[in-house]
């Protein structure tokens, strides 16, 4: 057998939730337990024997993914290339539009995979689910179990339970569907582009070169998903391992911890070990090669340092994410942070969020994707976010605030948006 898989990253004007963390690098590549978000996608295909070739498709302009691609082919060996749209063509436009590039060598089936949702990826359980059946389906989802509170938020499937059949599909219903949530990743017959193909021709009439009613784009969710079910040619794959999307810089903390727990399993080589000369490590910690940790740190659990940065004395860090080029000096205190690239924070200083995580006492809960705002236009408690070239002084607070790059802070700060 012969598959493809093609991860969805959207593009600069997408994941404006992620700000200001996305300014400075496409939200995909964004470091999650140490490496790029995506490259934990393009680690689970590389893991399934039959996947032969990964597109990466997306309108960020191509030099800024040149890098990252090159480095993936490097470490996985395989095909990967990047696809560039010339503007979002949606979820299954396109998938219609390099329909060429993804069918060439022809695959028997290809994944997609939504680039913003993060998880223990049973893909080669799906595959073979997907294979299994006796009827051939067109697309397969991959399922799971949300709240009912919260499941209007995704996409809602309501399944045969016993031949796992799609009866019926809406995205992001106004009132209660299904506890059943589109987790964003599928396998698609090569059949579906007549499908997609059918609804761009039928939208050409309407085309017109002020695309200003996007008329171009084709959605999958709700151009394909939406008619095809009920028609015996879609399937759900019930996972119920973690999975998670990832909107806000919150749930990045979110997916660190579990990223880095799956690495027990995975690639257990990439954990802090603790050992003479070496800061002591509580649980769960990645620590780029490159970094210098002083051994009087403690750091973890949940923490991931990133390339050549500089951690001090005494510095006590757990759940948060230290980029590259950062230095924290002597002391200080990190918790429930993000502190971006090449920022400097001070001696004896404290930077503090508030984790936003899924409601432990509710099954299947997933995190809330909280607004930035609550309704009397106070800012939401959520994890501390430093931009990158920031300066933090020594003995100040930090508290729930977020700082855009480049900012000099004079003071401390709590419950703040700093421009
Ligand atoms: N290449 C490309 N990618 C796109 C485009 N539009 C969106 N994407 C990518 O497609 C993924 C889904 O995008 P959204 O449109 O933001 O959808 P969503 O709100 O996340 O909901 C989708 O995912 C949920 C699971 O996380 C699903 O539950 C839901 O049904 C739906 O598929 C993201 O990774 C996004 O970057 C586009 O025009 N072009």
């Amino acid at each position: 057998m012969m598959l493809k898989a093609v991860i969805l990253i959207g593009g600069p004007q997408k994941g404006t939730r992620f700000r200001p963390l996305s300014l400075d690098v496409p939200k995909p590549l964004f470091p999650v337990a140490g490496l790029p978000m995506v490259q934990h996608h393009i680690e689970a295909c590389a893991a399934v024997p039959d996947i032969r070739e990964v597109l990466l498709l997306g309108y960020f302009p191509a030099q800024q993914l040149q890098q990252f691609v090159a480095d993936m082919i490097a470490a996985y060996k395989i095909r990967i290339r990047y696809l560039q749209e010339y503007q979002a063509l949606g979820t299954a436009g396109g998938i219609y539009h390099f329909r060429d590039q993804i069918s060439s060598g022809n695959p028997d089936a290809f994944f997609v995979l939504n680039g913003d949702v993060c998880g223990d990826f049973p893909l080669q359980e799906m595959l073979d689910f997907h294979t299994s059946l006796s009827t051939p389906s067109l697309i397969t989802i991959m399922g799971t179990e949300a709240t009912r509170q919260q499941s209007t938020m995704y996409g809602c499937i309501v399944e045969d339970k016993e031949t796992h059949q799609i009866l019926h599909y809406v995205e992001k219903p106004s009132t209660f569907v299904s506890n059943l949530i589109n987790c964003g990743v599928y396998i698609c017959s090569p059949d579906i582009f007549k499908r997609v193909g059918e609804i761009f021709n039928s939208r050409q009439d309407f085309y017109s070169c002020d695309d200003s009613e996007g008329t171009e784009t084709i959605q999958l969710e709700q151009d394909i998903l939406m008619p095809i079910a009920g028609t015996g040619q879609a399937y759900v794959y019930n996972n119920d391992r973690w999975w998670s999307q990832i909107k806000t810089a919150g749930s990045a903390i979110y997916a660190n911890r579990h990223y880095l727990q799956l690495y027990h399993k995975t690639k257990k080589e990439r954990l802090a070990t603790n050992g003479p000369d070496k800061p002591t490590i509580i649980d769960d910690v990645y620590i780029h090669p490159t970094a210098t940790v002083d051994p009087s740190a403690l750091l973890g659990p949940n923490v991931s340092v990133g390339k050549n940065a500089v951690i001090g004395a005494g510095v006590r860090i757990r759940e948060s994410i230290i980029l590259g080029n950062t230095t924290i000096q002597e002391h200080s205190c990190v918790l429930y942070t993000v502190v971006g690239w090449n920022s400097n924070v001070g001696a004896w200083t404290r930077l503090e969020g508030t984790p936003c995580d899924p409601n432990p006492n509710k099954p299947f809960a997933k995190m809330d994707n909280v607004p930035l705002f609550n309704l009397e236009g106070k800012l939401n408690p959520s994890i501390t976010i430093l931009g990158c070239n920031v300066n933090v002084p020594s003995e100040v607070i930090v508290l729930n605030s977020i700082v855009l790059p480049y900012k000099d802070l004079p003071r401390s700060y709590k419950n703040e948006i700093i421009l």
